[in-house]
């Protein structure tokens, strides 16, 4: 298959509606799921010529992990869902194309399991701040036996989204025999807590209970990604969750540039939602991203192939990476500058 668009249409005949829809879908009238695709729209892409710069070169090092393309497999939950191997799939697919996976907290397969589905998989692990910070611990302590290497810890969640479709089709649990395996607490499965108690000092402690990295997802905001840097974050991930916490949030790529400007190179910057092209990820990255992440359409691709096809899903995005590149003039993502893209 040629497109990220035709493999969403073959996961779309696979899935069972309502798993579709809770991949698909977005909260409220689901304006800032659309907009995150048509921004992209919006930017054009103005090349340069007779650059005699050679083949691109698309790999990059973030963060102290090598990655031989700047697009991050984001964290997504109940990949079980999509494909009976669920999260060691798509462990698998990342460790093929090179990538980072960020292994959400709500995974269908525990954290361990991921890691040891793909030997050389780099891994990060993405974290829900639970207001019992015993418990947060002992998750962070899992995921650094584990290997992971960084900690990304998703800060737009201070309740949960609400989400029509999920609601219209009374999709609120997963089918039984499948449970968030890193929810686990002695006999039980704990419930993750989205909590508008957590705050800054949350953060702190994190900050001092673990040596990993701390990437902090979800901001929107330039006075946040200030506050941030004053918390000693190593690195901002500008995102709205797909579309799927606060609806009419701006589209992720157009929050790109007041974040920059605010973090001024101290941190890299990551950027998600919408990107289904190459072209997405060369603009995104020319308006100061250091690396982009794609949620649904590895999704997508595991639905429609597993393994297989979350990995040609990624080896598409990097073809088609290298192509802009080449056409645009560059030798390397690093040169990617503002002045390659302007509004249509
Ligand atoms: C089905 C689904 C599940 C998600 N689960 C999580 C999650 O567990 N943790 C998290 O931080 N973000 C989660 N996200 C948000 C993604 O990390 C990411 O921000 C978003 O998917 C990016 O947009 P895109 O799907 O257009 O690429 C989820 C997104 C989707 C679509
Ligand atoms: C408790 C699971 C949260 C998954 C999530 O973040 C999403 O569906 O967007």
């Amino acid at each position: 298959m040629p497109t990220i668009g035709e493999y969403e249409a073959a996961a779309r005949d696979r899935l069972a509606p309502a798993h579709y829809d809770y991949f698909a879908g977005g909260a409220g009238e689901e304006i800032t799921l659309r907009a995150n695709e048509t921004a992209f729209a919006r930017l054009a892409l103005l090349p340069r010529v007779l650059r005699g710069a050679g083949s691109p070169r698309t790999g990059i090092t973030l963060l102290g992990s090598s990655l031989a393309m700047p697009v991050l497999v984001a964290p997504t939950a109940f990949h079980r869902l999509a494909d009976p191997e669920g999260e060691r799939a798509t462990a698998r697919a990342a460790a093929t194309a090179g990538t980072v996976m960020i292994v959400s907290m709500a995974s269908t397969m525990a954290v361990e399991d991921v890691a040891s589905a793909a030997s050389g998989v780099t891994l990060w692990f993405q974290l829900y701040l639970q207001p019992d910070m015993d418990f947060t611990e002992a998750i962070v302590r899992r995921a650094e036996a584990a290997g992971c290497a960084a900690l990304v810890v998703t800060v737009d969640s201070p309740a949960r989204g609400r989400r029509d479709r999920d609601a219209r089709n009374g999709f609120d649990d997963l089918p039984d025999g499948m449970c968030c395996e890193n929810l686990r607490d002695g006999d039980r499965v704990r419930p993750i807590v989205m909590s508008p108690e957590v705050g800054w000092e949350h953060v702190d402690r994190l900050r001092r209970m673990t040596r990993l990295p701390i990437v902090l997802k979800g901001v929107t905001h330039p006075a946040d990604a200030c506050l941030a840097l004053d918390h000693g974050v190593s690195a901002l991930y500008v995102s709205n969750h797909g579309g799927r916490q606060l609806d009419t949030v701006p589209a992720a790529v157009d929050l790109l540039p007041a974040i920059t400007a605010a973090v001024g190179g101290a941190v890299p910057v990551l950027v998600d939602g919408g990107i289904r092209r190459g072209t997405d990820v060369v603009k995104a990255l020319a308006l100061g991203a250091s690396a982009v992440a794609v949620g649904r359409p590895v999704i997508w691709g595991l639905a429609a192939d597993g393994e297989r096809g979350a990995a040609r899903v990624l080896g598409l995005l990097r073809d088609e990476i290298e192509h802009a590149l080449a056409l645009c003039g560059v030798a390397s993502v690093r040169d990617l500058g503002p002045d390659l893209v302007r509004p249509c």
